[in-house]
């Protein structure tokens, strides 16, 4: 397949083991090939009836997979899993498509997403109770039980991985789901719905419902819904928590972050340099942990910022279905403009723009309608500057350089996200000392972006709270 030629066809709902339109609805909505700009499908958002069916399709799906034993689910999506590895370049290919994000970094997030299969199979095989003694010989026990009808509500950067990285875990837990993904990139959750079914789990265990905020509504405030994980902004968390909490219904929120990567001088250079290219300009910036505060310690703030400023105007920015692109489009047009803004912000706020922060318009004719911009490095920002406290969720890093250790923790602490944050030095001790002070869910050091599903993910603070992957995540949908 190539660039300017992907048209959906077929229906973007999925309930009871199919492709289905929806029973009723709550708008449309078009989706899009940043690339080129083209609409790619044009869907109706579900209305409260067809979100009903839905969830009804998961009830009658739950009745029997929850009394599965935990190898026979293990099974199934071991069985998924391999069908995702074997099917990994197609939905890279529509992933690519519909996000913008070039296929060297789409075949990534395919991979951990069957990898979180694999993981939670593993896990659904050897899920168990307690057994608790009792004073005279008496006993107590504990069962591990599903919570029910969960739901899944995603964001458009990572469409795959998400659908992915939540329902895995539900159903290794014995849950079943109704996922509804941003309506700015409906297509590839259709193509796990369908692994689903193929590897053999009960029509309606995974349900996709379309739409936006008001879809997303009527399934928050669905009574049959047991559980929400959501993955989102700030503002749309909130919404959800407070849905939520009408109907006593436990949330999973993964949020937004701003966070803190940390250069100290006796680092290795080149790898820090690497380091902070992984942490701000994977899929075009748009990704959630980036390390888009980069301090650098004074004594190696020219060198570092030189290098990084050379090694970032090679990023190659193209037709994100090349094998050789590493950078593709945003995600819409006015994501595109709201990023182009906050440049203008900082600029005006004092910032230099040392590359990047305009359109690029690509020498393909069929991209010249496509959302591209070049990333960005910032110097000369402060602390207070809106660039550098609020989420950008786009190419643009913001050097700000730092004397002592002790100032930079307090500073870089001094946000109200705390998604990740990156520490680059070779002093092991500080390196681990400065970890345990930096309030994030995930710390790297001298790394970056890099997210084995072994390992839980989640914030600290306005991040959200609960976590995905890792063997804790049990905890949250059981
Ligand atoms: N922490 C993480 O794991 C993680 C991962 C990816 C993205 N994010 C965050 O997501 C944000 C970008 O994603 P986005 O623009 O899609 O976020 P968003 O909050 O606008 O939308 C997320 C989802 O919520 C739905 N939604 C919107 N209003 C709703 C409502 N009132 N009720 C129910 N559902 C509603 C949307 O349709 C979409 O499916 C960034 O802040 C980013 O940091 C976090
Ligand atoms: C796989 N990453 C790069 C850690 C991103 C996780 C999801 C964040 O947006």
């Amino acid at each position: 397949m190539s660039t300017g030629t992907f048209v959906v066809s077929q229906p973007l709902n999925y309930r009871g083991g199919a492709r289905v339109e929806p029973a009723d609805a709550s708008g449309t909505e078009k989706a899009f090939e940043p690339a080129t700009g083209r609409v790619i499908a044009t869907f109706t958002c579900s209305g409260e009836k067809e979100v009903n069916l839905a969830v009804q399709n998961a009830k009658a799906a739950f009745k029997i997979w929850s009394k599965k034993s935990g190898m026979e689910r293990c099974r199934i999506l071991l069985e998924a899993a391999r069908i995702i590895r074997e099917r990994e370049d197609e939905i890279a290919t529509v992933e690519c498509i519909n996000n913008g994000k070039s296929i060297f970094e789409a075949r990534l997030d395919i991979d951990t997403s069957w990898q979180c299969l694999e993981y939670y199979a593993g896990l659904a095989a050897s899920m168990a109770g307690e057994h608790i003694q009792l004073p005279g010989g008496s006993f107590g026990y504990t069962r591990r039980e599903p919570l029910g009808i969960c739901v899944g509500i995603g964001a458009w950067n990572y469409p795959f991985q998400i659908a992915s990285w939540k329902s895995a875990p539900a159903l290794a837990c014995g849950n079943a789901m109704v996922f509804k993904p941003s309506p700015f990139t409906p297509v590839s959750a259709l193509l796990l719905a369908e692994i689903y079914t193929e590897a053999g789990v009960p029509p309606g265990l995974f349900n996709v419902v379309q739409g936006g905020a008001a879809t997303g509504q009527f399934l928050c405030q669905h009574h049959d819904v047991a559980k929400v994980s959501f993955t989102g902004s700030v503002p749309t968390g909130m919404k959800i928590m407070e849905m939520s909490a009408k109907g006593i219904k436990p949330v999973t929120l993964e949020l937004g972050g701003k966070s803190p990567l940390i250069i100290f001088s006796d680092c290795d250079m080149n790898n820090a340099v690497k380091g902070a290219l992984m942490a701000n300009f994977l899929t075009q910036g748009q990704v959630c942990c980036n390390g888009t505060r980069v301090f650098v310690q004074k004594e190696i703030l020219d060198k570092f910022t030189e290098e990084v400023v050379k090694q970032t105007q090679r990023i190659k920015i193209g037709d994100p279905l090349l094998e050789d692109t590493r950078m593709g489009p945003l995600i819409n047009r006015p994501h595109l403009e709201r990023v182009l803004g906050f440049v203008k912000v900082a600029k005006e706020q004092g910032a230099k723009v040392l590359c990047g922060g305009d359109i690029y318009v690509p020498e393909d004719p069929k991209l010249k309608d496509g959302y591209y911009m070049r990333p960005c490095v910032l110097t000369n920002c402060r602390d207070d500057m809106t660039c550098v406290k609020e989420e950008i969720f786009g190419p643009v890093m913001c050097i700000l350089s730092f004397d002592t250790e002790a100032e930079v923790l307090e500073r870089a602490n001094d946000t109200t996200f705390g998604l990740a944050a990156g520490v680059f030095t070779r002093d092991i001790q500080r390196a681990h000392r400065v970890v345990a002070e930096l309030q994030a869910g995930t710390c790297f050091i001298n790394n970056y972006n890099v997210s084995p599903v072994e390992l839980p993910f989640g914030g600290y603070k306005k991040s959200g709270f609960g976590r995905e992957n890792g063997r804790v995540t049990i905890e949250y949908y059981s």
